[in-house]
């Protein structure tokens, strides 16, 4: 959370002329409802349920730029879905991340003590994000249109 998926999707999708989309979003549409009444309402687990679903269509119906919200590649389900295409891990570190992600509201993982929180997932999933990246770029002090050229770079 915090390294910019959403933006720099966003960027990438004016840069290359393609539609970009973002499975937080697609999920809140689909449901009607926003990620954290979800999580309140019906659980984490249910939420994970309803994203697996969301990474599979989207891989399915779209060419493009995908956004993914940031705990999707901890499901074995979806990791397998990214098998065949490139994965862009945005790495931010800890103090960075704490930065940008606005007191976490809106991200119902991130209650409480926030930088704990971060903390917490970063230690625990960033050996999975390495697992599953194809490409690997560094965020922190840099700007969304700088990590955005670097990729572009990279997916050339
Ligand atoms: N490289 C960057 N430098 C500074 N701020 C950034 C950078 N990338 C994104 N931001 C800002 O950080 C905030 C979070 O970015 P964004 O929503 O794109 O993250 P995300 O990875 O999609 O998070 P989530 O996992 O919660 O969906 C936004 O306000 C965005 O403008
Ligand atoms: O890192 C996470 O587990 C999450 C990140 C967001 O993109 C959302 O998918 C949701 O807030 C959970
Ligand atoms: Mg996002």
């Amino acid at each position: 959370m915090g390294a910019g998926k959403t933006t720099v999707a966003s960027l990438l999708g004016e840069a290359w002329g393609v539609p970009v989309r973002d499975t937080d979003h697609d999920i809140e549409a689909t449901e009607g409802r926003t990620i954290s009444d979800i999580f309140v309402e019906s659980g984490e687990d249910h939420f994970r349920e309803l994203e697996v679903t969301a990474v599979a269509r989207a891989v399915t119906e779209h060419t493009g730029v995908l956004a993914l919200g940031g705990g999707a590649v901890m499901r074995a389900e979806t990791r397998e879905l990214l098998d065949d295409v490139p994965v862009v891990f945005l790495r931010v570190g800890l103090s960075d991340a704490v930065k940008r992600v606005d007191l976490g509201i809106g991200r119902p993982l991130l209650l409480g003590n926030v930088r704990a929180r971060i903390k917490a997932l970063l230690d625990e999933r960033t050996p999975v994000y390495e697992s599953v990246a194809t490409h690997v770029v560094d965020t922190d002090g840099r700007s969304p249109d700088e990590v955005a050229a670097e990729i572009q770079e990279l997916l050339r």
